[in-house]
């Protein structure tokens, strides 16, 4: 037997909804679908749909108190998400249970009020709820239960939502997790809050009624992917990436006729599952990568190089944001090349390493020149995450980190490869992307990390998903910044871009 669970044992204590798409329901399938073993300590019976809440039945709290200790009594809880609590007495029966038992992790969903209106915890429970959010790890309010906590209108744009989320921070001594989801506009923005530091994770607005539910299952997922071992940042580009392509998959389910749930277990195709168990670890990867592969395809910035609509000042911003990037991925791939147990391995990634440095002398010096600015966040959050994954010094896990640069260009090399180059303004980059041997390099490197994966732990196995799933969305994330975070100078000119300036 090994010395560790193969699956983190996650605790969820709150109400439950028959219909499946908030609540203790919704954080069973969270957790099942990051991997952990689900608990359910139930505080309440909600009587609702995708509708409505009509009518909510608690048990006596101390019933509540029971149902905690029979599962602490006999089993070891990693991790813990508590949702709707419904009274101050079942309030202060889980404060009481968390400050006895402290479990490793506890994130705090502070329900309030359902998106149909009904409340789903007494007004006169709120001093309670704030008095439990201190002896959580990480909060996750939604932007009406943030204002009601730190005792302030609701917050009427996102930098507002921020100083919010910093106050009840430095208020409970929590993390805090301000969500997006309750803004208007196209874009749905997390941000995780420490004290003063912000980190944000920037999301799309997904155009649908799925969302009921969204919150349970963000903070029952978080409290499965730091149990598991991720970071609090990691954690939340991992899991919003989840949700946002959930909230999208939802609309198949044919689900009520209000607002509908997410699809919780939308990677669990049975289909691709099956093919999981006959591929390679890099195939399996790549699968997986599904939803995520398809954003990039949706980018504008990716579909207007691949039309030549794109305009020069978006490329050029993509290019000093690139040759910083490439900057730290050589460095990484020269950490990989150190940590390399095989002389071939060695030479691979020194060799792929240099590859990088050329690739910023050969195109991007060239057009860009010396002068490539400030890091975007966007280019500091990837690197940063590769570099603390090469600095815990576990060659699978660092391999997996890098190996989405290879295979999100490599495809889309092959995919640029029919366009007609004649008079595109970005023939030279799409050549470049469909380079022979670049394509080559690419195989390798997912021959190398299947190599890899197929004598490592179990533990290295899942650790090496993570990190390559993570930059996935950070690939995801690169080419978005480029087309988002750059202003215009002027009307569409991209005739001559390689005089770029
Ligand atoms: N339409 C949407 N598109 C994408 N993400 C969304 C959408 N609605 C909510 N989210 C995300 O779902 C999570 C829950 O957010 P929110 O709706 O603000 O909380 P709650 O469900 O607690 O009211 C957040 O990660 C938020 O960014
Ligand atoms: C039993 C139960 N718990 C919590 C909620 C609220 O769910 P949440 O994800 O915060 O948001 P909406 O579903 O209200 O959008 C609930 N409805 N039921």
């Amino acid at each position: 037997m090994s010395a560790r669970p193969s699956r983190p044992r996650v605790l969820a204590i709150a109400g439950s909804d028959p219909s499946g798409g908030a609540g203790i329901q919704a954080d069973l399938k969270s957790i099942a679908a990051f991997g952990g073993y689900g608990m359910a300590a139930i505080t309440a019976l909600t009587a609702q749909n995708t509708r409505a809440v009509d009518g909510v039945h608690a048990p006596p709290a101390e019933f509540v108190a029971d149902q905690l200790r029979a599962v602490s009594d006999d089993i070891a809880v990693d991790a813990v998400k508590i949702g709707m609590l419904f009274s101050a007495p079942i309030v202060e029966v889980v404060a009481d249970w968390v400050r006895r038992t402290r479990p490793a992790v506890v994130v705090l969903d502070p329900v309030m009020i359902s998106t149909s209106g009904h409340r789903l915890l007494d007004a006169a429970a709120e001093r309670a709820v704030l008095e439990l959010a201190s002896a959580a790890h990480l909060i996750t309010p939604n932007l009406d239960e943030l204002a009601a906590l730190v005792g302030a209108p609701r917050a009427a744009s996102w930098s507002d939502a921020l100083d919010q989320g910093r106050r009840l921070s430095r208020q409970t001594g929590a993390r805090v997790v301000v969500k997006g989801g309750h803004l208007a506009g196209p874009s749905a923005p997390d941000a995780l809050v420490d004290g003063d530091d912000v980190y944000e994770v920037p999301g799309e607005r997904v155009e649908s009624r799925n969302t009921h539910g969204t919150g349970c299952s963000l903070s029952a997922a978080l409290a499965t992917v730091r149990a598991d071992g991720a970071t609090w940042e990691d954690g939340l580009v991992r899991v919003k990436a989840w949700l946002t392509a959930a909230i999208r998959e939802g609309e198949r389910l044919w689900v009520g006729s209000g607002n509908g749930p997410i699809d919780h277990l939308h990677a669990l195709d049975p289909r691709t599952s099956a093919d999981r168990e006959n591929g390679s670890w890099a195939r399996s990867a790549w699968d997986r990568g599904a939803a995520v592969r398809a954003d990039i395809l949706a980018v504008a910035f990716v579909r207007g190089m691949a039309d030549g609509s794109l305009h020069r000042d978006h490329w050029a911003e993509y290019l000093r944001q690139d040759a910083h990037y490439l900057a730290g991925y050589g460095r990484v791939l020269r950490r990989l090349a150190e940590l390399a147990p095989t002389t071939d391995d060695r030479a691979f990634w020194a060799a792929s390493a240099e590859g990088a440095d050329l690739e910023v002398e050969r195109l991007h010096r060239r057009i860009v020149g010396e002068d490539v600015g400030m890091p975007a966040p966007v280019t500091v959050g990837y690197l940063d995450h590769l570099e603390r994954t090469a600095a815990r010094g576990d060659y699978a896990e660092t391999v997996a980190a890098v190996l989405p640069c290879f295979t999100v260009y490599a495809d889309l090399g092959r995919r640029f490869a029919p366009i007609e180059r004649a008079g595109h303004p970005y023939a030279e980059w799409l050549d470049a992307y469909g380079d022979p041997q670049f394509l080559h390099t690419s195989v390798l490197a997912e021959s190398v990390a299947s190599r890899v994966a197929d004598s490592a732990s179990h533990e290295q196995r899942r650790a090496m998903e993570r990190a390559h799933d993570v930059s996935l969305i950070w690939e995801r994330d690169f080419f978005d910044e480029a087309w988002r975070g750059t202003e215009v100078s002027s009307a569409y000119t991209a005739t001559d871009p390689g005089h770029v300036g």
